[in-house]
């Protein structure tokens, strides 16, 4: 029996034409770990059925808010900027949820949640948990609270005619600023915008034009109408989103998509690979439809991209903790035992790290005490800027070794090129860039000819470097260590109520996850030193014996042409 908020939320929807198949699902809560509140399947969904449409005139966004209008364009966009980034769709949001009755959306807010588990929130001890993780550098809470203090707020004071300033504590404050960028990471989509809409409204494109990212993408029909390739965009713009908050990034003057609340599609959970519905839009509505059949019974699950776990705790606030298809033996001393975690978790490694280790390899082996001078961060600018302009890659991306992401990386019969494949090309490129002597780095330079990624010794003597000292940078110890604390944790039972505790396991299960990459990189990068090693060692033997060969052919020939 839905709450009576979803109730009112789905009275309301429907009184203003959004269509729910009522037969075929409704809202329910499952458990925690499968997202808490979410829809269900009542009977077997055949693929391509609508569940639910929304009309684009129930999207929250600011061109269909009414305050962009009643503050006037030039305060919008010259004054306060605020179709920039997210900042205009929160004040939106705050100015509608402050009218309360008066807004059109206001069973939509009252079905929101109001707290978030999200790291946004959560205490410096229990950040303290997630050092190390790529959480930590994309909280963003610094450059959100910028945005609140001279954007949003002196908006909000230019014009007591809109905002009650006696409301600014409790209607318009900082916490309700943060509430409502949290639910515009956790349950905005990216929506085109409706041509004819924006001619009908005579409207200006860019008003309201906002940040790209958000929680999720929606499809565009196939011309014929409403079929749909299979694998079709399920990106989160992990790309796009990163360091971005509620902040957001810049608008882009000619896009023509736009972050929108849109109600009903986000009441739709996700898990890794279980997608088995997806939002496509029409010109007058947004349809959620399935993707595969559903089974009555069975969860409606949407796609969030399926991301790694430090970037759904840092967006969502859960993880995903799922069997893995792989298991490691150095991990469990036995490979029966089922692993569990998100598939689809990385490793992520700054460029500046990477910077650090190859400086160090090269001065290990530089003869500095002979006389060379050691190298330094200035040698490495004019490599580092030319890096930045032809590739743009400061964080290098690492999967698991096991994850076969990509089906050609394990087809790959080249053990050099596979080897390559794992260690990712983009950062052996990096490497061999730092690597290279000055004289060719100057003609890589004036060739325009950026050098290949190559696994060599010394590649794999810096990624190891590297390796080990991200491995430093974490809390918890390793792999071994976390998979012990999290099973003190798990001993006893997480009570709802005990957030603390669940912060802290969700931590650990994002770092662990990180862990869980590196480990297996690094057994990679050992395995292969020996044998890269040993076959640089019998190429360098059999270069020497060719060129004795070749000198021995040059004296022999010689000898010939004197007797001649
Ligand atoms: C788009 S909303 C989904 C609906 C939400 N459960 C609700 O009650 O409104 C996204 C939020 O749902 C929760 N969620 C979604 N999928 C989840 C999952 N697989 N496990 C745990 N929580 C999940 C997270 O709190 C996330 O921030």
């Amino acid at each position: 029996m839905p709450s009576p908020e979803m109730q009112a939320f789905f009275s309301w929807f429907q009184s203003n034409d959004g269509y729910i198949d009522t037969a075929a699902m409704d809202v329910m809560d499952f458990p925690a770990s499968e997202g808490g509140r979410g829809a269900i399947a009542l009977v077997d969904i055949p693929e391509n059925h609508t569940v639910f449409s929304i009309p684009r005139k129930l999207l929250l966004t600011p061109r269909t808010s009414a305050l962009p209008a009643k503050m006037g364009e030039r305060a919008w966009k010259k004054t306060f900027e605020l179709h920039r980034g997210w900042a205009g769709l929160i004040l939106c949001m705050m100015w509608e949820a402050a009218q309360g009755a008066q807004s059109k959306w206001c069973s939509y807010f009252e079905m929101m949640p109001t707290t978030f588990d999200t790291p946004m929130f959560w205490s410096e001890d229990e950040l303290a948990e997630l050092k190390g993780t790529s959480v930590v550098d994309k909280l963003g809470k610094d450059d959100a609270e910028k945005t609140y203090a001279e954007k949003v707020l002196p908006a909000i004071q230019s014009r007591p005619d809109l905002f009650a300033q006696e409301d600014i504590p409790t209607l318009y404050s900082l916490d309700v600023f943060h509430m409502m960028g949290t639910r515009i990471q956790s349950r905005s989509f990216t929506v085109e915008k409706d041509e004819s809409e924006l001619a009908d409204a005579g409207q200006d494109q860019d008003v309201g034009n906002a940040s790209m990212g958000s929680a999720m993408d929606v499809d565009e029909p196939e011309a014929t109408g409403h079929e749909h390739e299979d694998g079709a965009v399920d990106e989160h713009n992990e790309d796009d989103d990163e360091g971005e908050d509620e902040d957001g990034d810049e608008a882009d003057e000619d896009d023509n998509t736009e972050i929108a609340m849109v109600p009903l599609a986000d009441i739709l959970n996700a898990r890794y690979k279980s997608e088995n519905v997806r939002l496509f839009y029409e010109p007058e509505c947004l349809k959620m439809v399935s993707t595969r059949v559903i089974k009555a019974g069975e969860q409606i699950w949407n796609t969030y991209g399926d991301p790694p776990n430090a970037e759904l705790l840092r967006a969502y606030g859960h993880v995903d903790w799922l069997p893995l298809p792989f298991t490691s033996k150095s991990e469990s001393g036995n490979a029966q035992e089922q692993e569990y975690g998100n598939p689809g978790d990385v490793l992520e490694i700054r460029a500046d790290l990477v910077v650090q280790c190859v400086l160090d390899e090269l001065n290990a082996n530089a003869n500095v005490g002979g006389g060379n001078s050691p190298m330094t961060m200035d040698d490495m600018e004019p490599r580092i800027d030319w890096w930045m302009e032809d590739v743009g890659e400061d964080v290098f991306v690492l999967e698991h070794p096991l994850a076969d992401t990509d089906a050609s990386q394990s087809s790959t019969a080249d053990p050099k090129q596979r080897l390559v494949q794992t260690l990712t090309p983009s950062l052996l490129a990096f490497i061999r860039l730092l690597s290279l002597p000055a004289a060719d780095f100057a003609r890589a330079q004036q060739k325009d000819k950026m050098p290949k990624p190559g696994a060599d010794a010394r590649a794999l003597r810096v990624a190891r470097a590297v390796l080990v000292r991200r491995a430093g940078m974490y809390v918890g110890g390793g792999v071994l260590e976390d998979k012990a604390a999290l099973g003190a944790l798990d001993a006893v039972p997480v009570s709802v109520g005990d957030v603390g505790k669940r912060r802290r396991r969700h931590a650990i299960m994002v770092r662990l996850g990180e862990k869980r990459v590196l480990e297996a990189l690094l057994g990679v990068v050992d395995e292969a030193a020996g044998w890269v090693e040993k076959e640089e060692g019998a190429g360098a033997k059999d270069e020497k014996k060719n060129k004795r060969k070749a000198a021995k052919d040059e004296d022999a020939e010689g000898g010939r042409k004197k007797r001649r």
